[in-house]
Protein backbone atom coordinates (compact mmCIF):
# COMPACT_ATOMS: atom_id res chain seq x y z
CA UNK A 1 0.00 0.00 0.00
CA UNK A 2 1.29 3.70 -1.07
CA UNK A 3 0.98 6.94 0.94
CA UNK A 4 -2.14 8.72 -0.72
CA UNK A 5 -0.40 11.58 -0.54
CA UNK A 6 2.28 9.93 -2.14
CA UNK A 7 -0.08 8.76 -4.48
CA UNK A 8 -1.65 12.29 -5.24
CA UNK A 9 2.15 13.81 -5.68
CA UNK A 10 3.35 11.51 -7.84
CA UNK A 11 0.42 10.03 -10.11
CA UNK A 12 2.63 9.91 -13.29
CA UNK A 13 4.78 7.15 -11.44
CA UNK A 14 2.04 5.14 -9.59
CA UNK A 15 0.15 5.05 -13.05
CA UNK A 16 3.20 3.40 -14.84
CA UNK A 17 3.65 1.06 -12.32
CA UNK A 18 0.39 -0.10 -12.44
CA UNK A 19 0.47 -0.03 -16.32
CA UNK A 20 4.29 -1.85 -16.02
CA UNK A 21 2.91 -4.45 -13.36
CA UNK A 22 -0.42 -5.41 -15.53
CA UNK A 23 -2.60 -4.57 -12.55
CA UNK A 24 -5.95 -3.62 -13.45
CA UNK A 25 -6.75 -0.55 -11.32
CA UNK A 26 -8.05 2.94 -12.63
CA UNK A 27 -6.29 5.25 -10.89
CA UNK A 28 -8.12 8.48 -12.02
CA UNK A 29 -11.64 6.42 -10.41
CA UNK A 30 -9.46 6.36 -7.30
CA UNK A 31 -7.87 10.01 -7.14
CA UNK A 32 -11.56 10.82 -7.69
CA UNK A 33 -13.33 9.35 -5.11
CA UNK A 34 -10.04 10.64 -2.93
CA UNK A 35 -11.10 14.27 -3.73
CA UNK A 36 -15.16 13.44 -3.25
CA UNK A 37 -14.14 11.70 0.18
CA UNK A 38 -12.02 14.62 1.34
CA UNK A 39 -14.83 17.42 -0.06
CA UNK A 40 -17.26 14.94 1.98
CA UNK A 41 -14.80 14.72 5.36
CA UNK A 42 -14.15 18.64 5.44
CA UNK A 43 -18.69 19.48 5.46
CA UNK A 44 -18.81 16.74 7.77
CA UNK A 45 -16.20 17.96 10.19
CA UNK A 46 -17.72 21.69 9.72
CA UNK A 47 -20.99 20.55 10.94
CA UNK A 48 -20.03 18.37 13.80
CA UNK A 49 -17.82 21.69 14.65
CA UNK A 50 -20.83 23.87 14.22
CA UNK A 51 -23.03 21.43 15.89
CA UNK A 52 -20.69 21.64 18.98
CA UNK A 53 -20.62 25.51 18.91
CA UNK A 54 -23.88 26.13 18.77
CA UNK A 55 -24.63 22.88 21.69
CA UNK A 56 -22.63 25.60 23.75
CA UNK A 57 -24.79 28.21 23.35
CA UNK A 58 -27.67 26.99 24.10
CA UNK A 59 -27.74 27.14 27.95
CA UNK A 60 -26.42 31.00 27.71
CA UNK A 61 -29.01 32.01 25.31
CA UNK A 62 -32.03 34.18 26.25
CA UNK A 63 -35.41 32.31 26.36
CA UNK A 64 -36.29 34.04 22.89
CA UNK A 65 -32.84 32.76 21.25
CA UNK A 66 -33.37 29.37 22.61
CA UNK A 67 -35.60 28.09 20.01
CA UNK A 68 -33.89 28.55 17.26
CA UNK A 69 -30.87 27.55 18.78
CA UNK A 70 -32.43 24.13 19.67
CA UNK A 71 -33.86 23.65 16.35
CA UNK A 72 -30.36 24.42 15.10
CA UNK A 73 -29.27 21.94 16.73
CA UNK A 74 -31.47 19.26 15.57
CA UNK A 75 -30.85 20.52 11.48
CA UNK A 76 -27.22 19.82 11.70
CA UNK A 77 -28.01 16.61 14.12
CA UNK A 78 -30.48 15.64 10.98
CA UNK A 79 -27.34 16.03 8.18
CA UNK A 80 -25.07 14.52 10.33
CA UNK A 81 -27.27 11.45 10.35
CA UNK A 82 -27.62 11.48 6.66
CA UNK A 83 -23.70 12.57 6.23
CA UNK A 84 -21.63 10.17 8.30
CA UNK A 85 -22.56 6.87 6.59
CA UNK A 86 -22.03 8.21 3.51
CA UNK A 87 -18.66 9.34 4.20
CA UNK A 88 -17.93 5.90 6.19
CA UNK A 89 -19.28 4.09 2.84
CA UNK A 90 -16.86 6.57 0.76
CA UNK A 91 -13.77 5.94 3.11
CA UNK A 92 -14.04 2.08 2.93
CA UNK A 93 -14.48 1.89 -0.74
CA UNK A 94 -11.07 4.29 -0.85
CA UNK A 95 -9.49 2.19 1.60
CA UNK A 96 -10.51 -1.30 -1.05
CA UNK A 97 -8.87 0.69 -4.09
CA UNK A 98 -6.04 1.74 -2.00
CA UNK A 99 -5.13 -2.10 -1.31
CA UNK A 100 -4.73 -1.91 -5.08
CA UNK A 101 -2.21 0.25 -6.11
CA UNK A 102 1.53 -1.53 -6.58
CA UNK A 103 4.68 -0.40 -5.21
CA UNK A 104 7.11 1.26 -7.79
CA UNK A 105 9.57 -0.95 -9.16
CA UNK A 106 12.97 0.21 -9.13
CA UNK A 107 14.27 1.97 -12.09
CA UNK A 108 16.59 -0.87 -12.77
CA UNK A 109 13.82 -3.67 -13.04
CA UNK A 110 13.04 -4.93 -16.64
CA UNK A 111 10.35 -3.89 -17.95
CA UNK A 112 8.20 -6.94 -18.61
CA UNK A 113 5.11 -9.46 -19.57
CA UNK A 114 5.77 -12.48 -18.17
CA UNK A 115 8.63 -14.65 -16.48
CA UNK A 116 9.43 -15.09 -20.21
CA UNK A 117 10.80 -11.79 -19.58
CA UNK A 118 12.42 -12.20 -16.71
CA UNK A 119 16.41 -11.63 -16.83
CA UNK A 120 19.20 -14.02 -16.41
CA UNK A 121 21.99 -12.21 -14.24
CA UNK A 122 24.85 -15.33 -13.74
CA UNK A 123 25.05 -19.11 -13.44
CA UNK A 124 26.66 -20.48 -10.42
CA UNK A 125 28.53 -24.31 -10.14
CA UNK A 126 28.99 -26.74 -13.15
CA UNK A 127 25.72 -28.82 -14.66
CA UNK A 128 26.67 -32.36 -14.02
CA UNK A 129 27.70 -34.64 -16.75
CA UNK A 130 26.96 -38.37 -16.03
CA UNK A 131 28.62 -41.34 -17.41
CA UNK A 132 25.11 -43.31 -17.20
CA UNK A 133 21.92 -42.59 -18.01
CA UNK A 134 20.34 -40.54 -15.18
CA UNK A 135 16.50 -40.49 -13.89
CA UNK A 136 14.47 -38.41 -13.14
CA UNK A 137 13.49 -37.65 -9.55
CA UNK A 138 10.33 -39.87 -9.51
CA UNK A 139 11.92 -43.20 -10.76
CA UNK A 140 15.37 -42.75 -8.15
CA UNK A 141 12.54 -42.35 -5.04
CA UNK A 142 10.08 -45.31 -6.54
CA UNK A 143 13.50 -47.31 -7.17
CA UNK A 144 14.01 -47.30 -3.35
CA UNK A 145 10.92 -46.92 -2.10
CA UNK A 146 11.49 -43.65 -1.29
CA UNK A 147 7.37 -42.26 -2.00
CA UNK A 148 3.96 -43.19 -1.96
CA UNK A 149 2.66 -41.45 -4.92
CA UNK A 150 0.45 -43.85 -5.51
CA UNK A 151 -0.97 -44.89 -1.94
CA UNK A 152 -0.91 -40.51 -0.74
CA UNK A 153 -3.50 -40.43 -3.71
CA UNK A 154 -6.24 -42.18 -1.58
CA UNK A 155 -4.84 -40.37 1.08
CA UNK A 156 -4.98 -36.45 -0.60
CA UNK A 157 -5.94 -36.77 -3.55
CA UNK A 158 -3.86 -34.99 -6.36
CA UNK A 159 -0.64 -32.90 -6.21
CA UNK A 160 0.49 -34.54 -2.79
CA UNK A 161 3.62 -36.33 -1.87
CA UNK A 162 4.42 -38.81 1.62
CA UNK A 163 8.30 -39.41 1.96
CA UNK A 164 9.67 -42.90 3.65
CA UNK A 165 12.71 -43.70 4.92
CA UNK A 166 15.49 -41.64 4.11
CA UNK A 167 14.13 -39.43 2.19
CA UNK A 168 11.89 -38.15 4.76
CA UNK A 169 15.19 -38.03 6.73
CA UNK A 170 16.94 -36.15 4.25
CA UNK A 171 14.22 -33.69 3.99
CA UNK A 172 13.99 -33.05 6.98
CA UNK A 173 18.39 -33.11 7.19
CA UNK A 174 17.95 -30.00 4.25
CA UNK A 175 14.64 -27.78 6.27
CA UNK A 176 17.03 -28.48 9.51
CA UNK A 177 20.33 -27.40 7.90
CA UNK A 178 18.82 -23.98 6.74
CA UNK A 179 17.38 -23.54 10.09
CA UNK A 180 20.86 -24.14 12.10
CA UNK A 181 22.30 -22.10 8.62
CA UNK A 182 20.37 -18.75 8.59
CA UNK A 183 20.54 -18.88 13.18
CA UNK A 184 24.23 -18.94 12.44
CA UNK A 185 23.62 -15.98 10.94
CA UNK A 186 21.94 -14.51 13.60
CA UNK A 187 18.60 -15.09 12.21
CA UNK A 188 15.94 -15.74 14.91
CA UNK A 189 14.48 -19.75 14.28
CA UNK A 190 10.58 -19.20 14.29
CA UNK A 191 8.42 -22.39 14.39
CA UNK A 192 5.24 -20.83 12.52
CA UNK A 193 2.27 -21.49 12.12
CA UNK A 194 0.37 -21.88 9.17
CA UNK A 195 -3.19 -21.38 10.36
CA UNK A 196 -4.11 -17.91 9.68
CA UNK A 197 -6.88 -15.39 10.04
CA UNK A 198 -7.77 -13.42 6.64
CA UNK A 199 -6.45 -10.14 7.24
CA UNK A 200 -2.69 -11.36 7.61
CA UNK A 201 -3.10 -12.17 4.00
CA UNK A 202 -4.09 -8.16 3.46
CA UNK A 203 -1.10 -7.46 4.99
CA UNK A 204 1.29 -9.18 3.21
CA UNK A 205 -0.40 -8.49 0.13
CA UNK A 206 -1.56 -11.64 -0.85
CA UNK A 207 -5.31 -10.40 -0.58
CA UNK A 208 -6.86 -8.61 -2.20
CA UNK A 209 -6.03 -10.73 -5.39
CA UNK A 210 -4.89 -14.04 -4.79
CA UNK A 211 -7.91 -15.12 -3.08
CA UNK A 212 -7.66 -18.19 -5.28
CA UNK A 213 -4.87 -19.60 -4.56
CA UNK A 214 -5.42 -20.35 -0.46
CA UNK A 215 -7.62 -22.71 1.17
CA UNK A 216 -10.02 -21.85 3.48
CA UNK A 217 -11.42 -23.24 6.65
CA UNK A 218 -15.09 -23.99 5.99
CA UNK A 219 -17.31 -21.79 8.39
CA UNK A 220 -14.01 -20.59 10.53
CA UNK A 221 -12.13 -16.66 9.61
CA UNK A 222 -9.69 -18.85 9.33
CA UNK A 223 -6.98 -20.34 6.31
CA UNK A 224 -3.75 -22.06 5.19
CA UNK A 225 -1.46 -19.71 4.51
CA UNK A 226 1.05 -20.18 1.04
CA UNK A 227 4.54 -19.80 2.82
CA UNK A 228 5.42 -18.31 6.25
CA UNK A 229 5.91 -14.96 5.61
CA UNK A 230 2.27 -14.51 5.77
CA UNK A 231 2.03 -15.74 9.82
CA UNK A 232 5.46 -13.96 10.48
CA UNK A 233 4.83 -10.66 8.47
CA UNK A 234 1.60 -10.49 11.00
CA UNK A 235 3.45 -11.00 14.23
CA UNK A 236 4.52 -6.92 14.96
CA UNK A 237 1.60 -5.91 13.19
CA UNK A 238 -0.35 -2.98 14.95
CA UNK A 239 3.65 -2.31 16.80
CA UNK A 240 5.46 0.84 16.94
CA UNK A 241 9.22 -0.36 17.18
CA UNK A 242 12.35 1.43 18.23
CA UNK A 243 15.09 1.90 16.02
CA UNK A 244 17.20 0.03 18.00
CA UNK A 245 14.97 -2.93 17.79
CA UNK A 246 15.71 -3.27 13.99
CA UNK A 247 16.21 -5.23 11.67
CA UNK A 248 14.87 -7.57 13.06
CA UNK A 249 15.25 -11.13 11.25
CA UNK A 250 13.19 -14.55 11.08
CA UNK A 251 14.40 -18.29 10.08
CA UNK A 252 10.85 -19.14 10.04
CA UNK A 253 9.77 -22.98 9.47
CA UNK A 254 6.14 -24.02 8.30
CA UNK A 255 4.11 -25.87 6.34
CA UNK A 256 2.84 -24.03 3.46
CA UNK A 257 -0.71 -24.35 1.10
CA UNK A 258 -1.94 -23.32 -2.21
CA UNK A 259 -4.59 -24.29 -4.87
CA UNK A 260 -2.47 -23.98 -7.31
CA UNK A 261 -5.34 -22.60 -8.99
CA UNK A 262 -4.35 -21.77 -12.42
CA UNK A 263 -1.37 -24.70 -12.95
CA UNK A 264 -3.34 -27.05 -14.04
CA UNK A 265 -1.70 -29.54 -16.43
CA UNK A 266 1.69 -28.17 -14.83
CA UNK A 267 4.41 -30.13 -13.21
CA UNK A 268 1.60 -32.74 -12.03
CA UNK A 269 3.59 -35.60 -11.85
CA UNK A 270 6.37 -35.73 -8.97
CA UNK A 271 7.64 -33.25 -5.94
CA UNK A 272 7.81 -29.82 -7.84
CA UNK A 273 4.27 -28.78 -7.65
CA UNK A 274 2.50 -29.94 -4.73
CA UNK A 275 -0.61 -28.50 -2.72
CA UNK A 276 1.05 -28.98 1.04
CA UNK A 277 4.67 -28.42 1.13
CA UNK A 278 7.53 -27.05 3.94
CA UNK A 279 9.43 -24.04 3.89
CA UNK A 280 12.31 -22.32 5.96
CA UNK A 281 11.34 -18.75 5.20
CA UNK A 282 14.07 -15.74 5.22
CA UNK A 283 12.15 -12.49 7.04
CA UNK A 284 13.39 -9.12 7.49
CA UNK A 285 11.98 -5.89 8.93
CA UNK A 286 14.19 -2.90 8.31
CA UNK A 287 15.32 0.70 9.03
CA UNK A 288 12.70 2.42 5.80
CA UNK A 289 15.98 3.29 3.48
CA UNK A 290 16.08 1.82 0.43
CA UNK A 291 20.11 1.89 1.06
CA UNK A 292 19.73 -0.18 3.99
CA UNK A 293 17.24 -2.73 2.90
CA UNK A 294 19.20 -3.10 -0.51
CA UNK A 295 21.90 -4.27 1.58
CA UNK A 296 19.45 -6.72 3.04
CA UNK A 297 18.07 -8.14 -0.28
CA UNK A 298 21.59 -9.03 -1.15
CA UNK A 299 22.23 -10.69 2.06
CA UNK A 300 19.09 -12.46 1.42
CA UNK A 301 20.22 -13.50 -1.47
CA UNK A 302 23.53 -14.52 -0.54
CA UNK A 303 22.61 -16.83 2.69
CA UNK A 304 20.48 -18.91 -0.28
CA UNK A 305 23.22 -19.38 -2.55
CA UNK A 306 25.59 -19.99 0.09
CA UNK A 307 23.53 -22.42 1.01
CA UNK A 308 22.96 -24.16 -2.57
CA UNK A 309 27.14 -23.98 -2.99
CA UNK A 310 27.13 -25.57 0.50
CA UNK A 311 24.65 -28.60 -1.17
CA UNK A 312 26.57 -28.23 -4.47
CA UNK A 313 23.87 -27.77 -6.55
CA UNK A 314 24.22 -25.78 -9.71
CA UNK A 315 22.19 -22.66 -10.46
CA UNK A 316 21.45 -19.16 -11.78
CA UNK A 317 20.52 -16.38 -10.47
CA UNK A 318 17.25 -14.04 -12.61
CA UNK A 319 15.91 -10.31 -11.95
CA UNK A 320 12.00 -10.77 -12.12
CA UNK A 321 10.78 -8.36 -14.82
CA UNK A 322 7.72 -6.08 -13.94
CA UNK A 323 4.95 -8.55 -15.27
CA UNK A 324 6.12 -11.15 -12.88
CA UNK A 325 7.16 -9.56 -9.42
CA UNK A 326 3.52 -9.14 -7.70
CA UNK A 327 1.83 -5.54 -6.86
CA UNK A 328 4.06 -5.50 -3.70
CA UNK A 329 7.77 -6.06 -4.71
CA UNK A 330 10.24 -2.72 -5.59
CA UNK A 331 12.70 -5.72 -6.36
CA UNK A 332 13.13 -8.92 -6.92
CA UNK A 333 15.55 -12.12 -7.88
CA UNK A 334 14.88 -15.81 -8.27
CA UNK A 335 16.85 -18.32 -7.84
CA UNK A 336 16.49 -21.28 -10.10
CA UNK A 337 18.21 -24.73 -9.90
CA UNK A 338 19.15 -26.81 -12.17
CA UNK A 339 17.38 -30.07 -13.13
CA UNK A 340 18.91 -32.50 -15.07
CA UNK A 341 15.62 -34.62 -16.28
CA UNK A 342 14.49 -31.40 -17.89
CA UNK A 343 17.62 -29.78 -18.87
CA UNK A 344 17.27 -26.86 -17.45
CA UNK A 345 17.13 -23.93 -14.44
CA UNK A 346 13.61 -24.48 -12.26
CA UNK A 347 12.29 -21.85 -9.39
CA UNK A 348 13.70 -23.16 -5.96
CA UNK A 349 13.63 -19.36 -4.19
CA UNK A 350 12.29 -15.93 -4.81
CA UNK A 351 14.05 -13.07 -3.21
CA UNK A 352 12.07 -9.75 -2.57
CA UNK A 353 12.34 -6.39 -1.50
CA UNK A 354 9.09 -5.02 -0.71
CA UNK A 355 9.67 -1.33 0.51
CA UNK A 356 7.40 -0.17 2.95
CA UNK A 357 4.73 -1.15 1.03
CA UNK A 358 3.90 -4.42 3.72
CA UNK A 359 4.40 -3.12 6.33
CA UNK A 360 2.07 0.06 6.20
CA UNK A 361 -0.69 -2.41 5.26
CA UNK A 362 0.21 -4.41 8.22
CA UNK A 363 0.85 -1.57 10.88
CA UNK A 364 4.14 -2.08 11.58
CA UNK A 365 5.92 1.50 12.39
CA UNK A 366 9.50 2.28 14.55
CA UNK A 367 10.57 5.49 15.89
CA UNK A 368 13.96 7.05 14.74
CA UNK A 369 16.68 8.38 17.15
CA UNK A 370 14.66 12.01 17.33
CA UNK A 371 11.58 9.70 18.10
CA UNK A 372 9.82 10.63 14.86
CA UNK A 373 7.91 7.56 13.28
CA UNK A 374 8.42 6.13 10.18
CA UNK A 375 7.29 2.78 8.12
CA UNK A 376 9.93 0.58 7.97
CA UNK A 377 10.77 -1.85 5.14
CA UNK A 378 10.15 -5.38 4.57
CA UNK A 379 11.77 -8.53 2.77
CA UNK A 380 11.86 -12.02 2.29
CA UNK A 381 13.37 -14.98 0.41
CA UNK A 382 12.84 -18.76 0.45
CA UNK A 383 16.14 -20.18 2.24
CA UNK A 384 14.73 -24.06 1.80
CA UNK A 385 11.66 -25.34 0.28
CA UNK A 386 10.92 -29.23 0.26
CA UNK A 387 10.23 -31.04 -1.43
CA UNK A 388 10.66 -29.11 -4.39
CA UNK A 389 14.27 -28.63 -3.70
CA UNK A 390 14.70 -32.60 -3.41
CA UNK A 391 14.15 -32.23 -7.42
CA UNK A 392 17.53 -30.84 -7.88
CA UNK A 393 19.15 -32.38 -4.87
CA UNK A 394 18.66 -36.28 -5.76
CA UNK A 395 18.98 -35.66 -9.75
CA UNK A 396 22.08 -34.09 -9.60
CA UNK A 397 23.99 -36.18 -6.38
CA UNK A 398 22.14 -39.55 -8.26
CA UNK A 399 24.95 -42.30 -8.92
CA UNK A 400 24.68 -44.69 -11.72
CA UNK A 401 23.53 -47.54 -8.79
CA UNK A 402 20.60 -44.93 -7.88
CA UNK A 403 21.94 -43.86 -4.94
CA UNK A 404 22.04 -40.32 -3.44
CA UNK A 405 25.25 -38.31 -2.48
CA UNK A 406 25.36 -36.41 0.58
CA UNK A 407 26.99 -33.86 0.23
CA UNK A 408 29.74 -32.82 3.38
CA UNK A 409 27.65 -29.89 4.94
CA UNK A 410 24.66 -31.83 5.31
CA UNK A 411 26.26 -35.20 6.76
CA UNK A 412 25.80 -33.99 9.94
CA UNK A 413 21.95 -33.92 9.18
CA UNK A 414 21.77 -37.48 8.35
CA UNK A 415 23.83 -38.81 10.68
CA UNK A 416 27.02 -38.62 8.97
CA UNK A 417 26.23 -40.61 6.30
CA UNK A 418 28.40 -39.52 2.77
CA UNK A 419 25.19 -41.28 1.30
CA UNK A 420 21.96 -43.18 1.36
N1 LIG B 1 3.12 -25.56 -5.00
C1 LIG B 1 4.38 -25.65 -4.58
N2 LIG B 1 4.92 -26.86 -4.35
C2 LIG B 1 6.20 -26.98 -3.92
N3 LIG B 1 7.01 -25.93 -3.68
C3 LIG B 1 6.50 -24.70 -3.89
C4 LIG B 1 5.18 -24.49 -4.34
N4 LIG B 1 4.97 -23.14 -4.46
C5 LIG B 1 6.12 -22.54 -4.09
N5 LIG B 1 7.04 -23.47 -3.75
C6 LIG B 1 8.41 -23.23 -3.28
O1 LIG B 1 8.39 -22.08 -2.43
C7 LIG B 1 9.30 -21.12 -2.96
C8 LIG B 1 8.83 -19.73 -2.59
O2 LIG B 1 7.54 -19.52 -3.11
S1 LIG B 1 7.26 -18.12 -3.74
O3 LIG B 1 5.86 -18.00 -3.87
O4 LIG B 1 8.05 -18.02 -4.92
N6 LIG B 1 7.82 -17.03 -2.72
C9 LIG B 1 7.47 -16.96 -1.42
O5 LIG B 1 6.63 -17.71 -0.93
C10 LIG B 1 8.24 -15.95 -0.59
N7 LIG B 1 7.65 -15.84 0.72
C11 LIG B 1 9.71 -16.38 -0.50
O6 LIG B 1 9.82 -17.71 -0.01
C12 LIG B 1 9.33 -21.39 -4.44
O7 LIG B 1 10.49 -20.84 -5.04
C13 LIG B 1 9.33 -22.92 -4.45
O8 LIG B 1 10.63 -23.42 -4.15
Amino acid sequence: MLDLKFIRENADAVRHAIEVKRVGLDLDALLELDRVTLALRQRVEAAQAERNANAKLVPKASPEERPALIQKGKDLGEELKALEPELREKQEALQALLLRVPNIPLADVPVGVSDEDNVELRREGTVPQFDFEPKDHVALLEARGWAEFERVGKVSGSRSYMLRGDMALLEMALLNFAMNFLAGKGFTPLSASALVRPETLVATGHFPGGEDQVYRIEDEALMLAGTAEVPVNYLHSGEILSVEQLPINYAAISAAFRSEAGSAGRDVRGLIRVHEFKKVEQYVICAGDLAVSQQWFQILLANAEEMLRLLELPYRVIQNCTGDMGAGKVYMYDIECWVPSEGRYRETHSCSNLGDWQARRTGIRYRDAEGKLHYPHTLNNTAIATPRLLVPFVEVHQTAEGRIRIPEALRPYMGGRTEI
